[in-house]
């Protein structure tokens, strides 16, 4: 921390695709990840491998250009040290943005999905970066996930929308993190479907879980980058430069969302949860 003034409220973790999130900070200082002692390394195509300090409308921020997902190899403890790095360096909220699949029909390539709750697929079998001893400094054995994601924050996003004139692109959503890296099959798409998921992805999850094991305010998006394919009659194909690709497409859109919130939310909310 000795190399840089900037000490951080908010942290943004960019998804894939959306690393110009960084771009925004004004007064910059950046770190290559292979200069942060115990900071893994990125290997995905869309996520740099840089921290990003700098100000946004008059909040200190600091971004993950860049993140890390169980897929790579990386323990889940490593993909979520950051989040406690952020805790330690004073961080009071933290956003995660990802690049996902869309089950939900309402939901097409290009929009916004607000994260209302997800569905830690690894967790559920015991995945959960929270596994082993409990260090009681960060948070409890047992933490609460019922309103992980901030109420008063999702309803600011929804009316900053509607004033940014994109209301018609958002809508809320359940994400669920599967391990990855292969896509979905046809049959895991019509269970995540019937399971009430409403877009899937590979990440975040685990950054959502200690972010409120240690009392962090949280808020999330998910750009939809495609239909997840749910039918044997259906010839499309997910890859990875499409996801890319959709990313850059609204980057405009999601860096003005992403701003306009964090310029007009309230700071110094105690680290308390806001459950729905
Ligand atoms: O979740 P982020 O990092 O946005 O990336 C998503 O996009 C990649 C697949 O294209 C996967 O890593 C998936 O998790
Ligand atoms: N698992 C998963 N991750 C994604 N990331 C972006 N799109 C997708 C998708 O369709 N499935």
């Amino acid at each position: 921390m000795s190399q840089t003034k900037h000490r951080p409220q908010v942290a943004i973790i960019c998804g894939s695709g959306l690393g110009m999130l960084a771009d925004t900070l004004k007064c910059q200082d950046s770190f290559a990840y292979s200069d942060i002692p115990g900071f893994p390394q990125s290997t995905v195509q869309g996520h740099a491998g840089r921290l990003v300090f700098g100000e946004l409308k008059g909040k200190t921020c600091v971004c993950m250009q860049g993140r890390f997902h169980m897929y790579e190899g990386h323990s889940l403890l490593k993909t979520t040290f950051p989040v406690r790095v952020f805790k330690l360096l004073g961080v009071e909220t933290l956003f995660v943005t990802n690049a996902a699949g869309s089950l939900a029909d309402g939901l097409q390539p290009g929009d916004i999905m607000i994260i209302k709750d997800h569905v830690n697929f690894p967790g559920l079998v015991g995945l959960n970066p929270l596994c082993g001893p409990n260090d009681d400094k960060f948070g409890p054995r047992f933490p609460a996930m019922s309103g992980c994601y901030d109420k008063n924050l999702r309803c600011l996003a929804m009316e900053i929308a509607k004033q940014l004139g994109v209301a018609g692109l958002m809508q809320e959503g359940v994400y669920a993190m599967v391990g990855g890296p292969n896509f979905e099959t046809i049959a895991e798409a019509r269970l995540l479907h019937r399971l009430g998921v409403d877009a899937v992805g590979m990440s975040t999850a685990p950054e959502v879980v200690v972010a409120t094991h240690c009392g962090l305010r949280v808020f999330g998006l998910s750009l939809i980058t495609n239909k997840v394919v749910k039918s044997y009659e259906d010839s499309d194909s997910v890859n990875h430069e499409g996801v890319l690709e959709v990313g850059r497409l609204r980057s405009h859109t999601v860096q003005q969302l992403v701003t306009e919130l964090i310029g007009r939310m309230e700071i110094n909310n105690n680290n308390t949860n806001n459950a729905a």
